[in-house]
């Protein structure tokens, strides 16, 4: 078994002349929360299509949990999926068509795996309630109830907490967060406070190109550099450029200061004597974070 449950390698998606995937490549490890950033447009979508099997790639080439997955069947226990604007067939109650597609999974107690991932998503008031009778949150939910259900050691989820309200959301991301280390979820949200909060990793699209894809760590540079939140006092970046290892300090508008560092270095070492230095020179401090926001380094990439 390896310890991939996703690789893509050079994969292309063609929709006659327009390509809405161009030559990806990245992997997702087992067990990770893996994030699928990008703005409107980016192939997002349709890369989560291929990785379900709903759409075979132009080019390239797919593992999914050691599988092709443009084999009928072939991952038929292994994923689940919450597809972008998932519709729920009308006139059926929530329980029964959760019973149902458990039954289609091929899962042995439907109505138990049924009521549990029900729970999990914090529906269980629903189970009696016609799908055209619910809100769109509640039906949200419902689709992300059946991607759970029998706990798939793969789970695909396309923008599950879109339309959500606060409370919801967050318990939709307390879900993903326990299936760390245990499932491997892959997640898309234009959220990116989200998903720098909930991922190990992401790939970042762009116009069907790969823009980065990395460790969160990576991707926010929190081992290259730090931001300090300057209270009062001025701050002369040139005397920082002479302390070990700092190789660049500059100011951010009026009260923040960023500085890199070498990648060896220690960054609490750094920190330290940067903010010793400033202390030193009469310099007040609200206070110090390291890397840079998610959403800086995608604005910086788009
Ligand atoms: N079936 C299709 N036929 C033609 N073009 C398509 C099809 N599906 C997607 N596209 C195009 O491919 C590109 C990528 O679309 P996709 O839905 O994958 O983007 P996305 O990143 O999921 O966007 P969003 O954040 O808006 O959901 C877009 O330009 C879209 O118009």
């Amino acid at each position: 078994m390896s310890d991939l449950a996703i690789e893509l390698i050079g994969i292309t998606k063609r929709f006659g002349p327009k390509v809405a995937v161009n030559n990806v490549s990245f992997q997702v490890p087992r067990g990770a929360v893996y994030g699928l950033i990008g703005p409107n447009g980016a192939g997002k979508t349709t890369t989560f299509s291929m990785m379900c099997g709903y759409l075979y790639p132009s080019e390239g080439s797919l593992k999914v949990m050691d599988v092709d997955p443009t084999v009928p069947g072939a991952l038929k226990g292994k994923l689940g999926a919450l597809p972008q604007d998932a519709v729920l067939p009308a006139s059926w109650e929530v329980g029964a068509l959760l019973m149902y597609w458990a039954r289609l999974s091929g899962l042995e107690s439907p109505e138990k795996e049924a009521r549990e991932a029900l729970e999990q998503v914090g529906l269980m008031e629903a189970w009696n309630v016609q799908t055209q009778a619910l809100s769109h949150g509640m039906a949200k939910r419902t689709a992300m109830a059946q991607a759970l259900m029998g706990r798939p050691p793969l789970v695909l989820l396309d923008e599950p907490t879109a339309g959500l309200d606060p409370r919801i959301a967050a318990q939709v991301r307390q879900v993903i967060r326990d299936m760390k280390g245990k499932q491997t979820v892959v997640v898309s949200s234009h959220n990116l406070q989200e998903l720098e909060e909930l991922c190990d990793a992401a790939a970042i699209l762009d116009k069907g190109l790969l823009a980065q894809a990395g460790s969160m760590s990576e991707l926010t540079s929190q081992g290259a550099e730090f931001r300090v939140q300057i209270a009062r006092g001025t701050v002369i970046p040139p005397e920082l450029l002479a302390l070990p290892d700092v190789t660049d300090a500059r100011m951010e508008g009026e009260h923040v200061l960023v500085v890199r560092f070498g990648g060896q270095a220690k960054p609490e070492e750094v920190i330290s004597r940067v903010v010793a230095h400033l202390l030193q020179t009469g310099v007040l401090i609200l206070g110090v974070s390291q890397g840079r926001r998610l959403e800086d380094r995608v604005l910086q990439l788009l």
